[in-house]
């Protein structure tokens, strides 16, 4: 494969060209039924492949959750990694969503996993937690810049359990979250586009305007649809910052499967709603 160019810079040109949308692909066991499949590794390759059928050429990012594939073992990790090729070569880019994080030696394994570009599971980017301290991080960061891949790194996250900890004050007086931002900030500086060193922050957590959201990097912002965020939420949430939000969906786009159509219409009143709000900052 031939080098890629920066994850920041494919992804902002996969955001002009196919709008800034992220679906989230969650192969739910209540979701498998609700589509009339079994909670199996058939059901799953049914699920999966529908998605990708229905949505891969024309939305700009997909989000696996790698849990819902783990959990059927070596063969649902097979159709994840068969749904990761197939959204890659219909020009979508991925982003594998199983925010790995542990001591440094260790993360650089699961760098090599999901970003080593002859890795089974090569994505775009991969979720990460910097919760092992973001230095222990660097073996990922490292490797993304070599490989042209990105990193999104957990900073404020859509549930209400993780305020215990990113909006923690640190003897500085920063919050958690807004040490996370900043070395995101630090990682992307002089980056052109965009950076692709993202942070994960909820769409579902009302005016953030005292935090810096401003990293040089993409927000991936997760929340809309079943936690109750909407497109309309975003301009509120992120303030200027709203230019670089990757908004990403799961369940409220896949409950409207299995028929295809259902999908892309669904998908693409969430991409209209997200233009609609987004153009009027
Ligand atoms: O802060 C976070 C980080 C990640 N997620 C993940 O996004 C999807 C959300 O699914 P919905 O069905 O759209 O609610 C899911 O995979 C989470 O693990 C998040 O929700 N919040």
């Amino acid at each position: 494969m031939s080098a890629l160019e920066p994850f920041g810079t494919r992804l902002r040109h996969a955001m002009d060209e196919r709008g800034p949308l992220c679906v989230g692909i969650d192969p739910h066991a209540s979701l498998l039924s609700a589509w009339g499949l079994n909670d199996d590794v058939a059901g799953l390759e049914r699920f999966t492949g529908t998605v990708v059928e229905a949505l891969a050429g024309t939305v700009a990012v997909f989000k696996p959750q790698s849990a819902f594939f783990e959990r059927f073992g070596s063969r649902g990790i097979a159709v994840l990694e068969k749904a990761v090729g197939d959204l890659r070569a219909a020009g979508a880019l991925v982003v594998m969503d199983a925010k790995r994080g542990d001591i440094g030696s260790t993360m650089a394994a699961y760098a090599e996993t999901f970003l080593h570009k002859d890795s089974p599971l090569f994505s775009d980017a991969l979720t990460v937690s910097p919760y092992l301290g973001y230095g222990s991080l660097k073996p990922a960061v490292d490797l993304a810049r070599e490989n042209g891949t990105g990193l999104f790194v957990l900073a404020l996250t859509s549930n209400p359990e993780g305020a215990e900890v990113q909006h923690a004050v640190r003897e500085d007086g920063r919050t958690i979250g807004a040490t996370i931002l900043g070395h995101l900030a630090a990682e992307n500086a002089g980056a052109r586009p965009l950076g692709s060193f993202g942070a994960v922050v909820g769409a579902t957590l009302g005016d953030l305007s005292s935090y810096d959201l401003a990293v040089n990097g993409p927000l991936l912002a997760p929340g809309i649809g079943a936690q109750g965020a909407t497109p309309a939420d975003l301009p509120g949430v992120f303030g200027d910052a709203v230019r670089n939000v990757v908004p990403s969906v799961s369940r409220g786009v896949l409950r409207h499967g299995p028929d295809v159509v259902g999908l892309r219409v669904a998908a693409s009143r969430f991409a209209d709603e997200i233009r609609e709000a987004v153009g009027s900052v």
